[in-house]
């Protein structure tokens, strides 16, 4: 019989359905190095946020299959390494998702009418009305940041509240935010007309400190922030100068940099801030929920099927899979690299299967390159399963055309993104077996592999530009490993892809496109 371990607590039910299957051992509060001891002897691990699984763990987890963790977040897991060692990383992206919208809305109403500090102070034998005189949310500024799920749900309650709803979030459509009562607008104009600001994203390098001292600076004496989202999306150290300043009313956090919150300055703030420790989704609906969605998946694991939420491999037959593994490389790279080139929000993706991809069965691939393109917004959020979903609830039109009679080589994809900042397209191709070749990109044909960082430059084909940008990237200290220029005739237009072995500093492309000659620069890191 399999093993599966639980190392936080989960709600009844799941164990249930993991009993069905395996013998179930339930060791919470386990240290690391307890749990690097003891994973070795299990097939699955289910955890909530309170488990890191670092790379160590995942290393020392030898029969590990699947690592399921019950909630929507797996910033706690080391998805990178689990894909490295073929374990499923599987979440829950919607059983907590009224939970989390609620406890916003909660902490939005408790911090405007200070009802944990009231509530306190009667239990504690006052009568004092003065000093809790709270505001009403009622036709005030609500700016939600992060549209997706759990801001949804908290816009149209917001809304059914009375309050004007401003949003910002650059992977959705205007159609879409209209549909929930939102304006999307720019950050900087909801950080300088909301009256409460709500954050719903995920934590990733771009929101990593998305409010910092020069964003708080920015917003109104009276707003009040609420974070049920991710700790570090918020500068705390930041936040606790504004709030005693007044440069800001309050702020609710349900998240912090890090957990549990240690010795902080937000302890010390009194009725301007409340703070739970990481409550967002501890409803009993949401934990049934998170448990049994979670446990369903494990099980069916474990007896061989598919998983429905996979955020790393994709819920698609082992048969298919196989075949294609290499293609879905190829897609998901392309797409991720069009998004980025693409800049702003997505429109349409044209997908087009040439040679001998243009079979029915390449049909992932499509899903596979819109993987790739989501990427950007939704992390290892976004998978095979659900990338159609994610891209249809962002307005992205998806064409597929097929394209037999293309023979460069045995197959290649073209991707084309099209969206509010222009048009842009890549193809590329497999060489040997499986190594990802980028054979065009605009138009213009180039042969390179991709790598983690790179650079393209559209420019006029003359003499000295390479140079001139050489020596650029080196008084920037940016080292090219490798660099190729595509173009169609000479002394056109070119295209230049250089691969860099670091990502590009701050403020650097705006030089390169200062270079004579050289009309756009875009970076992308893959
Ligand atoms: N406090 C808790 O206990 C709790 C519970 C559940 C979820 N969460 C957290 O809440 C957050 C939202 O969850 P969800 O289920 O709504 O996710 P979701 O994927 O449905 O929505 C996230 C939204 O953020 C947008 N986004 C991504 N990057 C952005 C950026 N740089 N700027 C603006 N928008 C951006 C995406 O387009 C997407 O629409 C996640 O961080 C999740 O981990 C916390
Ligand atoms: O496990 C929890 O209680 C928190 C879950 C939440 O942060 C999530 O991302 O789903």
């Amino acid at each position: 019989m399999s093993k599966v371990l639980v190392s936080d607590p989960i709600d009844q039910a799941g164990i249930d359905i993991l009993s069905q299957v395996a013998t179930v051992d339930i060791k919470t509060g386990l240290k690391p190095a307890e749990l690097i001891e003891i994973i070795g002897d299990y097939d699955a691990l289910m955890i909530r946020s309170g488990t890191r699984v670092t790379e160590e763990i995942i290393e020392a987890g030898t029969q590990l299959k699947i690592i399921g963790r019950a909630g929507v977040g797996v910033d706690n897991v080391d998805v990178p390494a689990a894909t490295r060692k073929g374990i499923v990383v599987v979440n829950s992206p919607e059983g907590n998702t009224i939970a989390a919208a609620e406890h916003a809305l909660a902490m939005m109403l408790a911090l405007s009418r200070h009802i944990p500090d009231a509530n306190v102070s009667v239990k504690s034998g006052e009568w004092d009305r003065k000093t809790f005189v709270g505001a009403e949310v009622y036709k005030k500024t609500l700016g939600i940041v992060g549209l997706g799920k759990i801001g949804s749900h908290v816009a149209s309650v917001a809304k059914a509240m009375g309050m004007k709803l401003l949003a910002y979030d650059p992977f959705i459509s205007n159609e879409r935010a209209e549909q929930i009562g939102c304006q999307l607008v720019e950050l900087d104009l909801l950080f300088q007309q909301a009256d409460y600001i709500t954050l719903h994203i995920p934590k990733t390098p771009e929101t990593t400190h998305l409010i910092n001292a020069a964003t708080l600076a920015k917003m109104k004496p009276t707003a009040r922030i609420i974070n049920c989202a991710r700790g570090g999306i918020i500068d705390e150290a930041a936040l606790a100068a504004a709030i005693k300043e007044g440069k800001i009313a309050g702020a609710a956090l349900d998240v912090f940099e890090s957990e549990p919150l240690g010795e902080s300055e937000l302890r010390s703030l009194g009725k301007d801030i409340i703070l739970t420790p990481h409550l967002g989704a501890s409803t009993t609906e949401a934990q049934v929920n998170v448990a049994i969605d979670v446990a369903e998946q494990i099980r069916d694991v474990l007896l061989g099927l598919p998983a429905r939420s996979a955020v790393n491999i994709p819920g698609l037959g082992p048969d298919v899979l196989e075949e294609l593994k290499p293609y879905m490389q190829l897609a998901e790279t392309l797409g991720n690299l069009v998004g980025q080139l693409a800049g702003g929000r997505v429109e349409t993706l044209t997908v087009r299967l040439q040679g001998e991809l243009a079979t029915n069965k390449s049909q992932p691939l499509v899903v596979a390159s819109l993987k790739g393109l989501l990427y950007q917004a939704l992390r290892e959020r976004v998978n095979y399963v659900n990338a159609n979903i994610e891209a249809k609830e962002r307005g992205i039109r998806v064409i597929e055309t097929r394209d037999a009679s293309v023979r460069d080589y045995a197959g290649s994809l073209r991707l084309e993104a099209t969206g509010t900042l222009g048009t842009h397209s890549v193809t590329g191709a497999l060489l040997g077996e499986k190594e990802i070749h980028l054979t065009d990109v605009d138009g213009f044909p180039i042969n390179v592999p991709p790598s983690k960082h790179m650079l393209f430059t559209l420019h006029r084909d003359m003499p000295g530009i390479i140079g001139k940008l050489g020596s650029l990237l080196g008084s920037f200290n940016v080292n090219i490993a490798s660099m190729q220029v595509g173009r169609k005739i000479v002394r056109g237009d070119a295209v230049m892809a250089l691969s860099i072995d670091d990502p590009l500093p701050d403020g650097i492309l705006a030089e390169i496109t200062k270079v004579p000659g050289i009309r756009d620069a875009y970076t992308v890191t893959l």
